[in-house]
């Protein structure tokens, strides 16, 4: 595991030992319950399909303020008018990062951006506890990220069942082939190819190319970190990667949906 990944994950486990004491998890249940009512989940997958069956890309536009290996990303953050900006430029559903201390995440922003608009929106934090799933469900996510090298298998089945039970979507990330073998025990139809490495923040768009021939069909591969250029989506999609998880390439930009128009939308 790498460093980064180690330290995220040792506070995480402090974040929630603190969130459980604040409010127990039988507490939080019956938020997400109350969601589930009066917010009802919204179809990542779904959304993602549709575009692809139109013939477009299916992309995941972060909301991302900062990030370990780039710092801050946008110093101008505002959640609702990167999220209103994504949708109207043919978003296929939104990733707001909600980690507070190495991301400059929140989960304040997650409901802004998802207020905004009508998108799905997965909440990209690092989860490795039951609560965070219900958590997640409780401030208004659609779906969730489990990130393999983050997790062993039993904990990965478990917080996917913890997923289904509260209907949020589940985005399995690996970045090899050994990472791949266990993701695809889970029962999700969402993978996710990350292709920075995060031990060296090394980035490379070879790594979802290379991992393409092992998956199964049934799977949808998002490719994930990295895309900047045209030529990147062209690359992709040459090799049928239809679906993309953008951060940077929005983030970095003056008004990020134009941005995202530029990169996928055909001039
Ligand atoms: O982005 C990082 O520096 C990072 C460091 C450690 C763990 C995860 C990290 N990124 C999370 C992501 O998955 C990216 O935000 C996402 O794939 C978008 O990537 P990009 O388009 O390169 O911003």
């Amino acid at each position: 595991m790498s460093d980064i990944l180690k330290k995220i994950l040792a506070v995480k486990a402090e974040e929630v030992a603190a969130a459980q004491a604040a409010k127990p998890l039988a507490a939080l249940r019956a938020e997400a319950e109350a969601a589930n009512r009066d917010n009802p989940v919204r179809d990542f997958v779904g959304a993602i399909e549709a575009k692809i069956a139109a013939g477009q890309a299916g992309v995941i536009a972060e909301v991302k303020k900062a990030s370990p290996s780039k710092g801050v990303l946008r110093a101008n953050f505002d959640p609702a008018a990167i999220a209103a900006s994504y949708a109207a430029h043919g978003a296929a559903c939104l990733s707001v990062l909600t980690d507070r201390q190495f991301f400059q995440g929140a989960p304040d922003y997650l409901q802004q951006a998802r207020a905004a608009c009508n998108l799905p929106v997965i909440r990209k934090d690092f989860l490795v506890d039951e609560y965070q799933v219900v958590e997640a469900r409780a401030m208004g996510a659609d779906a969730i990220l489990l990130i393999v090298a983050a997790l062993e298998l039993a904990r990965l089945k478990a917080l996917e069942a913890v997923a289904d039970s509260l209907g949020l979507a589940v985005l399995v990330e690996v970045h090899d082939a050994d990472e791949l073998d266990l993701a695809l025990q889970l029962k999700t139809p969402l993978l996710g190819i990350n292709n920075r490495n995060l031990r060296t923040f090394e980035v490379s768009l070879q790594n979802t190319l290379d991992l393409l021939p092992r998956i199964p069909t049934g799977r949808r591969v998002v490719t994930e970190s990295g895309i900047l250029a045209r030529s990147d989506v062209a690359l992709m999609r040459q090799h049928h990667v239809d679906a993309f998880l953008v951060g940077e390439a929005f983030m970095r930009a003056d008004d990020p949906g134009v941005a995202l128009a530029g990169l996928f939308h055909s001039r």
